[in-house]
């Protein structure tokens, strides 16, 4: 069993993520994790935070000598920022008179249209939307990003399993439809601004952002995560709270502003006939598989073996500069949401967000499958299943 958490605030200490299920033996060092953690940073649109703060990783418990332990891993992703908050969001009172002194801590009093603010005072009792929002924020996503580096090492090595993403759809421009790129494709892009493997869209993404970012305003669009090397059998058609498509989509909705989740063709198969949608089972050269993949490699809620495909549609960021009408929760008066600063455009980093999700679902389902208490454990074990699979004359990978 796989199981995570993660805490923190956005303007906190720092975050702390904590996994536990990891077999032992996965090799992890603090420089993946602070790598996996650059890689979420980057990316065409993001705003001024990104520049001058900083994430500081220290691995905590679950790992010596650069492999895990088989317990809980913990990981704290310190925020550089911390001096200038720590009155602000000290975790100790804080006298009132230090406390009015602090620009930073103005109460926020004029909720944003499309953020938790409005939402979260509501339901906790508050009179402003610093409480919420400090939680609400995506800077929690760096937590999820530093465990999903481990899920996604587990995987690598356990499998040879590859999780990767690129965005396909950001505002109004979209990559060829259906051009599912190579994983080597897939790591050359991660030095392209949008991670768009098409240069002509590429370059109209950045284009639509500086546009959006002149007039004041946000974006959104759409990643696609790919995870190749997938073992046939993971999830189970059994239960739906079992189905790996269900867990996927779970996961991927989990993540701030994502609005949308298909899986392969997704939607676009729900405009096919079913001559044309679904996948043929046709004899191969190592058994019988299929000739096509549109189904994004889950049917019955397990996966086919091969290539997955899930697609996450992200809405454009909710602190419009151009600022949006509000009501001041204070003086009940009509104003425009607050807004300090703020993202363009955020996608390339949640495509990083979605592939730590899929890496972290993808691992407690192998788990499941598979168990094990080593990796090497888990590897004989899936060894076995693939066998039998290959001797009943099936593919191992579609
Ligand atoms: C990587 C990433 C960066 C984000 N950056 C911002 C931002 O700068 N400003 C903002 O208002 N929302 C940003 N968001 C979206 C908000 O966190 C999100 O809209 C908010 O938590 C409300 O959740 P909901 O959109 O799912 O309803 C970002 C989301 C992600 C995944
Ligand atoms: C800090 C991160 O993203 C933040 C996510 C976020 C939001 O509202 O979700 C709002 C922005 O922060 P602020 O409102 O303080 O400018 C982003 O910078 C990060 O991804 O590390």
């Amino acid at each position: 069993m796989l199981r995570w958490m993660t805490a923190g605030e956005s303007h906190g200490r720092g975050l702390v993520a904590v996994v536990e299920g990891i077999p032992a033996g996965v090799a992890i060092s603090t420089d993946d994790v602070q790598d996996a953690l650059a890689r979420r940073r980057l990316g065409f649109g993001r705003g001024a935070r990104m520049k001058f703060e900083g994430d500081q990783v220290t691995l905590i418990g679950g790992v010596r000598h650069g492999r895990t332990l088989g317990s809980p891993l913990a990981i704290e992703v310190a925020n550089t920022e911390w001096p200038k908050w720590e009155t602000v969001m000290s975790p100790d009172p804080v006298d009132a008179e230090v406390l009015a002194g602090q620009a930073r801590n103005a109460p926020l009093t004029r909720p944003r249209p499309g953020h938790a603010d409005l939402a979260g005072m509501q339901k906790y009792g508050f009179d402003e939307a610093r409480p919420v929002l400090e939680r609400a924020s995506a800077r929690e996503t760096a937590a999820r990003v530093a465990i999903g580096r481990v899920a996604s090492a587990f995987l690598a090595q356990t499998f040879g399993i590859t999780v990767l993403s690129h965005v396909v759809e950001l505002g109004t421009v979209r990559a060829p439809y259906g051009v599912v790129p190579g994983i080597d494709d897939l790591h050359a892009i991660d030095d392209n601004p949008v991670r768009c493997f098409d240069p002509a869209a590429a370059e109209a993404m950045i284009e639509e952002v500086k546009a959006a970012q002149k007039d004041g305003d946000t974006l959104g669009g759409v990643v696609e995560v790919v995870a190749d090397g997938l073992p046939p059998g993971l999830g189970s058609h059994v239960s739906g709270d079992r189905r790996l498509d269900a867990r996927l989509a779970g996961a991927l909705m989990g993540i701030q502003a994502i609005k949308g989740v298909e899986v392969g063709d997704g939607f676009e198969l729900a405009r096919m006939r079913g001559s044309a949608a679904h996948d043929e089972i046709v004899l191969g050269p190592d058994g019988i598989g299929r000739a096509s993949h549109r189904s994004g490699g889950t049917e019955g809620g397990m996966s086919v073996g091969g290539r997955l495909r899930v697609r996450a549609a992200m809405k454009p960021i909710s602190t419009v500069p151009r600022a949006l009408r509000t009501v001041d929760v204070a003086t009940g008066e009509e104003a425009v949401a607050h807004n300090q600063r703020s993202d363009v455009c955020a996608v390339p980093a949640a495509g990083v967000v979605a592939e730590a999700m899929v890496a972290l679902v993808l691992a407690e389902a192998a788990l499941e499958k598979f168990g094990g208490d080593s990796v090497d454990e888990t590897r004989r074990n899936c060894a076995g299943y693939l066998e039998d699979v290959r001797r009943r004359g099936l593919q191992v990978q579609s």
